[in-house]
C-alpha cells in the first residue's frame, strides 16, 4: 500500500528530497521497535505492502556477499541486516516519514552504525544501564529494546532542548525502563544511578563521519581549536564513566567521527590514566562480536586498536563511526584511579597551602 503510494509520487515527481540526501547513496535503515512490534510481524507487514524480502542464510553469509546484496537491492526489495536482526535495509531514498509504523513509533529510522553502539554494549534484560550523552535518544530507545524494558536505563543529557526531545522519543517508543535526567554528566555520581553495570558514552564529536554533515567552512580553523576542546570533553566523559561507577563492567565509547584524535587517542589517554599499573590493568578494550564479520578496525598503532571497529561510508554503506568496547577486567579495590580534575584540585590546594605556610 505504502510502496504503491511512494512509486506514484516518484512518477509524478512530487517526492521531496533534502539536498544532502541527493548526495547520500546509503540505503535506508529501519530499526524495528521490538517493544511494540515483533521482527517477524514487521517483515509480514512490509511484505503485505508489496515489499519483497531478499532472503539469505544469516549464519553462513559472509559480510562482503551481504554488502553486495544491499547494493543490488531493487526498488521494491528489502533485506534483514546481517548483524542486527531488528534492522531492515531498504533502497536509498525510501521515504518513511509518513508511514503509519513510523508515525506510531513501531519503526525508527536509524543508521546501522548508530545501532551498532548499543548492540555491542548489549545490556542484559534486568540490568542497570547508563546512557551518558543520550539526546535525542536513538541509542536510548535501542538499549531499552535490548533490555526488553526490564531493569533501569538512566538516560542523561545536559542540554535542555535536546533533553526534551529525548523525553518525547522515550515516551513515543514506550521505553518504560528509562529514567531521564537533565543534568551535566560530570555531576552524575553512583548515588544518582546506583548499581550501574553498563555505560554508553556517545559524546558530542566533530561529526566528521556523518554522511549528511554540512560542508564545514574554514576547516583549518575547525580542526585546530574545536577539535582540541572536543577531545578534552570526550576524554573527561570517558574517564568519568570509568572511574565514578564502581559496579560498571562494560563501557562502549562511540563517536560519529573518523578522526583518530577523537577515537583511539581518547581511549589511549583515558586507559593510561585509569590503568595506573599497565601490567595489571583495570579496564581493557576487548574483542567484539563483529570480530570475523567486519572489515575496518582501529589503528594498529595501538596494541588494542584492531579490537575496535570503524564503519566507513563507502564500504559499510553507513555513516562513519568509531566504536570501542571496554570491559572491567579486575576490580579497582585500591581506588587508584581518581578523576583527573580531582587530582588537579588537590595539586592546587597543596600549592596554596605551601604558599600560605611560606608567608
Ligand atoms: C552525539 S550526541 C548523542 C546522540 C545520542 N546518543 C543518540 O544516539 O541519539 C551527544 C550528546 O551529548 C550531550 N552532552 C554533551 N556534553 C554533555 C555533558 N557534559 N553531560 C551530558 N550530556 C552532554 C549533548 O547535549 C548531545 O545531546
Amino acid at each position: 500500500m505504502f510502496l504503491a503510494e511512494l512509486k506514484e509520487s516518484e512518477k509524478a515527481g512530487t517526492l521531496k528530497l533534502d539536498s544532502y540526501k541527493e548526495r547520500d547513496s546509503r540505503p535506508r535503515y529501519v530499526r524495528v521497535n521490538t517493544l511494540s512490534l515483533k521482527v517477524r510481524a514487521a517483515m509480514k507487514m512490509f511484505s503485505n505492502e508489496d515489499w519483497k524480502q531478499v532472503c539469505y542464510d544469516r549464519k553462513s553469509e559472509d559480510y562482503s556477499s551481504f554488502l553486495n546484496r544491499v547494493t543490488s537491492l531493487a526498488r521494491d526489495e528489502f533485506i534483514q541486516d546481517l548483524h542486527i536482526k531488528e534492522l531492515f535495509i531498504f533502497p536509498n531514498k525510501t521515504e518513511f516519514y509518513r508511514h503509519p509504523l513510523y508515525i506510531g513509533g513501531s519503526i525508527i529510522l536509524q543508521d546501522k552504525a548508530s545501532c551498532l553502539a548499543s548492540w555491542l554494549l548489549k545490556p542484559s534484560p534486568g540490568s542497570i544501564t547508563l546512557d551518558m550523552c543520550a539526546a535525542p535518544g536513538m541509542k536510548t530507545t535501542h538499549l531499552a529494546c535490548l533490555m526488553k524494558n526490564k531493569g533501569t536505563l538512566y538516560a542523561v543529557d545536559s542540554v535542555r532542548g535536546r533533553y526534551e526531545t529525548l523525553c518525547k522519543q522515550v515516551e513515543k517508543h514506550g521505553a518504560t525502563c528509562v529514567k531521564t535526567l537533565c543534568m551535566d554528566a560530570f555531576q552524575l555520581e553512583a548515588k544518582h544511578c546506583p548499581g550501574v553495570e553498563y555505560i554508553l558514552v556517545d559524546p558530542t564529536c566533530s561529526g566528521s563521519g556523518a554522511v549528511e554533515q554540512p560542508i564545514v567552512k574554514n576547516r583549518e580553523k575547525f580542526n585546530a581549536s574545536r577539535l582540541q576542546s572536543l577531545t578534552r570533553l570526550q576524554s573527561k566523559l570517558l574517564r568519568h564513566a570509568l572511574t565514578r561507577f564502581p559496579d560498571v563492567k562494560r563501557i562502549v565509547y562511540s563517536t560519529c567521527s573518523l578522526n583518530i584524535e577523537e577515537n583511539e587517542m581518547v581511549v589511549e589517554d583515558v586507559l593510561a590514566s585509569v590503568n595506573t599499573d599497565a601490567s595489571d590493568p583495570i579496564f581493557e578494550v576487548v574483542d567484539n562480536k563483529l570480530k570475523c564479520k567486519w572489515i575496518h578496525h582501529g589503528s594498529e598503532d595501538f596494541e588494542w586498536g584492531p579490537r575496535c571497529i570503524y564503519t566507513k561510508p563507502d564500504i559499510d554503506l553507513t555513516n562513519g563511526f568509531f566504536i570501542a568496547v571496554i570491559d572491567r577486567v579486575r576490580s579497582d579495590e585500591k581506588n587508584i584511579s581518581r578523576n583527573e580534575d580531582e587530582k588537579e584540585e588537590q595539586k592546587h590546594k597543596k600549592r596554596k597551602q605551601l604558599k600560605e605556610s611560606k608567608i
